[in-house]
């Protein structure tokens, strides 16, 4: 039953590669406005349920909806209209290495809207400064870039079209702590700026933690535990309880509250 509240649903999703089921029947709720963290194990299949959210991969079985629409019923114009209300931001990047950063931003402005060059210049420009860039990286190549200038300007180009929905895989893989922080209070930021929903895939504690409202843990095909870390604590299954064995969540620059199941 969709709501106004859920900005994506999945209802009984099953993934399967020939023999190897990755999703069974997995129900998920995206609530409009929260940042919710896709966390699990290796092989759990979030990368694969994310690239079903955007469009690249098709679910064996099962319903998603985005803001209402289902993916498997979507005319062309539908599918042209939806994907300019998401913006993702790519493990790697994703970013044309022959293209400068600007041009990298500047892509999704030209393939869907009717701006002149000078305006859609100017709009890749203000996105790279929202993240942090400095001037002159803009005319760089991304190959130029250190991994963590390149994961802002992979969010610029995400927040091209001032997207409602942003969708991040594994934002702060491959950065140093510092980095990592640096990326942890850029999301927090632009979800406050611009009020987005925000979906990630992440295993940082420092962004389970301090960033996500929710964390939905993926194992065994399904939704193992969903909800704020707090109340995951107190979850028995054991790939849930892997998350609150580990003390990195201390890292600096995670907004660390010491958890109550810490302190018992
Ligand atoms: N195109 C594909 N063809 C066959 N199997 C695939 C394909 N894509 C993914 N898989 C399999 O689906 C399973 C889930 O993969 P997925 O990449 O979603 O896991 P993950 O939870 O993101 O793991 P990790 O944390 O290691 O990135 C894996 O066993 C993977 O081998």
């Amino acid at each position: 039953m969709a709501t106004d509240d859920n900005v994506i649903e999945l209802r009984k999703v099953g993934t399967r590669f020939g023999n190897h089921v990755v999703h069974a029947d997995l129900d998920l709720d995206v609530r409009r406005g929260e940042i919710l963290a896709i966390a699990g194990g290796s092989g759990s299949g979030k990368s694969v349920l994310l690239r079903e959210m955007i469009l690249l991969h098709q679910p064996s079985s099962g319903s998603i909806r985005l803001f209402g629409d289902d993916l498997a019923t979507l005319s062309e114009t539908q599918t042209h209209a939806l994907r300019q209300r998401w913006g993702v931001m790519f493990q790697k990047g994703g970013l044309f290495g022959a293209l400068t950063v600007r041009a990298n931003v500047s892509l999704p402005l030209r393939e869907h809207s009717e701006l002149d060059d000078t305006t859609i210049d100017e709009i890749a420009e203000w996105k790279l400064a929202l993240t942090g860039l400095p001037p002159d990286a803009s005319l760089k190549l991304p190959g130029e870039l250190s991994g963590g200038m390149i994961k802002r300007a992979a969010l610029a180009r995400a927040l091209a079209l001032d997207p409602e929905l942003l969708f991040l895989d594994e934002p702060t893989a491959g950065l140093d702590p510092a980095s990592s922080a640096g990326v942890d209070e850029l999301i927090l930021s632009t979800h406050a700026l611009y009020g987005l929903t925000v979906v990630m895939i992440t295993h940082d504690l420092g962004l389970l933690w301090g960033v996500s409202h929710r964390v939905a843990v993926l194992g065994e095909g399904r939704v193992l535990a969903i909800g704020t870390m707090e109340e995951l604590s107190h979850h028995e299954h054991p790939i849930v309880q892997a998350y609150f064995v580990d003390t990195r969540a201390g890292r600096p620059g995670a907004k660390e509250e010491v958890p109550a199941w810490k302190t018992r």
